[in-house]
């Protein structure tokens, strides 16, 4: 296949590609200009964080690829199981809020996707069940939402995502309502599941500190319409653990990323 320019200029064959934009804009109709043009590839399995002011088109950014809304102009590819029949397929999606519903246990609102794609019921089961031993709740398929903490509630929604066992994971802000401790756990929870499934995450934050611990690619959007400010590759040792909180090289790529977000939030933008 022809190979295409990432944001980083590295040229990368689209067989390796989880996700390619190319000029894409969104403008909505209200004749809010949300978005770019922005251009972005994300590698199969790699662990990208977005990054950037409020209301400058993250979540838009997010939505396009999950195809939850269309572009206004510009190239989406979006790497899929083969023969994926429905839009969404292959794509898991995490909320800030959890969203379960709460008339019904954690075991069937996990089961939920499974249910929706027609997926007999015993199979479904214990699909459900895998996915919340892998988020570590094997103990809470009985339990009702209202009974779990908040930290709980966003597992719920993890193995809700990835009980379809999706090849691409999208996170919009998952874990902005949580305490720091609960926050630092899931960081580690989800970097261990990323690295055992070796799913693509895209993950859209507010926190330099979060972004720089989870990901491979810190991708650092300007004010609105969202582009690419700066696009940058956090090299550490792997697997990381909580060391690298505390590490020097970790404080030194917060303060490029806090740099490279700098002129977004002055209204400086140089794009
Ligand atoms: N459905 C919509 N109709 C009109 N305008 C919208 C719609 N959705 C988003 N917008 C606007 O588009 C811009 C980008 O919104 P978006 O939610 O993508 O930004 P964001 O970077 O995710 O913001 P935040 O960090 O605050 O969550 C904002 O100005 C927002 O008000």
């Amino acid at each position: 296949m022809s190979p295409v320019k990432t944001s980083s200029g590295v040229e990368a064959s689209l067989t390796a590609l989880a996700v390619s934009l190319r000029g894409v804009t969104k403008a909505y109709d209200n004749g809010v200009m949300a978005l770019g043009p922005l251009d972005l590839a994300v590698r199969k399995g790699e662990f990208i964080s977005l990054l950037g002011p409020s209301g400058c088109g993250k979540s838009t950014a997010l939505r396009i690829i999950a195809e939850l809304s269309a572009p206004s102009s510009g190239i989406v590819r979006v790497a899929r199981h083969e023969g994926a029949p429905q839009p969404g397929h292959g794509i898991g999606f995490v909320f800030q809020e959890p969203t379960l519903m709460p008339w019904t246990s954690v075991r069937e609102n996990v089961r939920l996707p499974l249910k929706l794609a027609g997926v007999t019921k015993a199979e479904a089961r214990a699909r459900a069940d895998e996915a919340l031993a892998s988020v570590g709740l094997a103990d809470f398929a009985e339990a009702f939402p209202r009974e779990l903490s908040g930290g709980m509630k966003m597992r719920v929604s993890l193995a809700r995502a990835l009980v379809t066992d999706p090849e691409i994971l999208l996170m919009d802000e998952p874990f902005a309502a949580l305490d720091e401790i609960t926050r630092f756990r899931l960081n580690n929870d989800l970097l261990a599941l990323w690295r055992r499934l070796g799913k693509t995450v895209i993950f859209v934050t507010h926190s330099v500190f979060e972004s720089v611990y989870l990901s491979q690619r810190v991708v650092v959007m300007t004010s609105r319409p969202g582009r690419i400010q700066a696009d940058i590759r956090i090299e550490t040792v792997e697997p990381r653990a909580e060391e690298f909180r505390t590490s020097a090289a970790y404080s030194d790529y917060c303060r490029k990323v806090s740099a490279a977000l700098a002129p977004s939030y002055s209204g400086q933008s140089t794009l």
